[in-house]
C-alpha cells in the first residue's frame, strides 16, 4: 500500500481538518455523459466485462480524473458485482438496467456463497491495485459496495423497481429467511471492502440506494444492523480507513443512521435540506454532498448559484462536494468542468 496518504486532501476532513475549497468528487463521475467512456464501453462488450477486465475498469476510472481533477477517484464496479460473484445470473440489457434470476426462495439462496467469490473478486482488486499505481498522488481513491439492503432489493425483484415490494414483503413474511439473505450479502460486503483496501483504497463508501423505501423499525433491522456490521469487521481489520454511509432517502433516520452504524462520514442525498447537513457536520460527522444531478445538466447562472449557497453552508465544517445521487447520461461534461472550476474559484 501507498504510504503518503498525507497529501490527500480529501482524507483532510476525516482527519478533522478543515479545507477550503471542500474535497470534490461526483456519484458516477465515470459513466455514458462521457465519450472516451462509451468508446471503452463497446470496446468491452458487456457492461460487467468492464467490471472484471482490469485495465478497462481501470481506464474508465481514471478517466473523470484527468478531465477534472476530482480529489477522489471511485473504483470503477457496480453494486451488483456481489451478488454475481456469489453465484446469482446478472446482466446488464443496454437502455434497460440490470436483469437477475431473482432468487426467492430459500432454495435459490441456497445456491449462492461466499465460497464461489474469489475469482470475480480478486479482479476487482486488481483494478484497485492498477489504479494506486496510476492515479496521481494527490488523488485520494474510494473503494465501495452496495449496502446489504439495497443489493438485496436486485437479488429478490431480479431488477430495479419502484418500490422494492418484494424484498419488503420477504422481509415481512418470513424474516428469518431474509435474514440468511442479508447476512450472506454482509458477509460478502465484508471480504470485498477488505479486499480493495488491502489492494489500496484510501476510503470506502456503502451505497444504499433505497434505504428510503423502509418503515423506521424495518430500517433498524435491515439498514442499520448489516451496515453496522460491515463497519464493525472492516474497520477491525483496516483500522483508519473512512468509511462514507449513503443512506438515500432516509434523512428523517440520519441521526440514528449515524449512530448505530458508526460511520465516519454520510453522504447526503438531493433533497436532505442543507440546514441538517450543516447541524450533521457540525457534530463532528463528515457531510458529503448534495447538489441535485438535474442541475448539473441545466448548468448555467443556476449552477454557480446553488455551488456558492452549498459551500458557503459548509464552509469551516468536516464537508466534501458531491451531487446528492449520481450524474446522468445527459449531462454536458462542460457543466461538470464549471461546477469544479466555481468550486475552487476562491477560498
Ligand atoms: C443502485 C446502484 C447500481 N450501481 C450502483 C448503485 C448505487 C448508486 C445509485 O443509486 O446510483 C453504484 C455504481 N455503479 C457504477 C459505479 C462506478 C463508479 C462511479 O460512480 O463512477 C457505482 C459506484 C457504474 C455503473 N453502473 C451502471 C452503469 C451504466 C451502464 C452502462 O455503462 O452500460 C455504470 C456506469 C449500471 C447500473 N448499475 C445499477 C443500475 C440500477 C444500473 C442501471 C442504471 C443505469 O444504466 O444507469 C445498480
Amino acid at each position: 500500500m501507498d504510504s503518503d496518504v498525507s497529501e490527500r486532501r480529501f482524507l483532510d476532513p476525516f482527519a478533522g481538518k478543515a479545507v477550503s475549497p471542500p474535497p470534490v468528487w461526483l456519484m458516477r463521475q465515470a459513466g455514458r455523459y462521457l465519450p472516451e467512456y462509451r468508446q471503452v464501453r463497446v470496446e468491452a462488450g458487456s457492461f460487467l466485462k468492464l467490471c472484471y477486465t482490469p485495465r478497462l475498469a481501470a481506464e474508465v476510472t481514471l478517466q473523470p480524473i484527468r478531465r477534472f481533477g476530482f480529489d477522489a477517484a471511485i473504483l470503477f464496479s457496480d453494486i451488483l458485482v456481489v451478488p454475481d460473484a456469489l453465484g446469482q445470473t446478472v446482466r446488464f440489457e443496454e437502455g434497460e438496467g440490470p436483469r437477475l434470476d431473482p432468487v426467492q426462495t430459500l432454495a435459490d439462496l441456497d445456491r449462492l456463497a461466499l465460497s464461489k467469490t474469489g475469482s470475480k473478486f480478486s479482479l476487482v482488486c486488481e483494478t484497485v491495485e492498477r489504479l494506486r499505481r496510476d492515479l496521481p498522488q494527490e488523488t485520494a481513491l474510494i473503494g465501495f459496495c452496495g449496502a446489504p439492503w439495497t443489493v438485496a432489493t436486485y437479488v429478490v425483484e431480479g431488477r430495479g423497481s419502484a418500490d422494492q415490494s418484494a424484498a419488503r414483503h420477504w422481509a415481512y413474511r418470513d424474516p428469518d429467511g431474509f435474514q440468511r439473505l442479508i447476512a450472506l450479502l454482509t458477509d460478502a460486503s465484508i471480504e470485498y471492502l477488505s479486499g480493495q483496501v488491502r489492494a489500496g483504497a484510501d476510503a470506502l463508501q456503502i451505497f444504499d440506494s433505497w434505504a428510503g423505501s423502509l418503515a423506521d423499525d424495518q430500517f433498524e433491522r435491515w439498514v442499520i444492523g448489516p451496515t453496522a456490521k460491515i463497519v464493525r469487521e472492516v474497520r477491525a481489520r483496516h483500522p483508519g480507513v473512512p468509511i462514507i454511509g449513503f443512506p438515500r432517502g432516509a434523512a428523517a433516520l440520519l441521526e440514528g443512521y449515524i449512530e448505530g452504524t458508526s460511520v465516519d462520514g454520510v453522504s447526503c442525498d438531493t433533497a436532505c435540506p442543507l440546514g441538517l447537513m450543516q447541524q450533521t457536520a457540525r457534530n463532528g460527522q463528515v457531510v458529503q454532498g448534495n447538489l441535485d444531478p438535474l442541475l448539473l445538466v441545466s448548468g448555467g447562472d443556476a449552477l454557480d448559484r446553488r455551488v456558492d449557497e452549498i459551500r458557503a453552508a459548509m464552509k469551516g465544517l468536516p464537508f466534501i462536494f458531491n451531487l446528492g445521487h449520481g450524474i446522468v447520461p445527459d449531462t454536458p461534461p462542460d457543466n461538470v468542468a464549471r461546477l469544479v472550476k466555481r468550486l475552487r474559484s476562491t477560498n
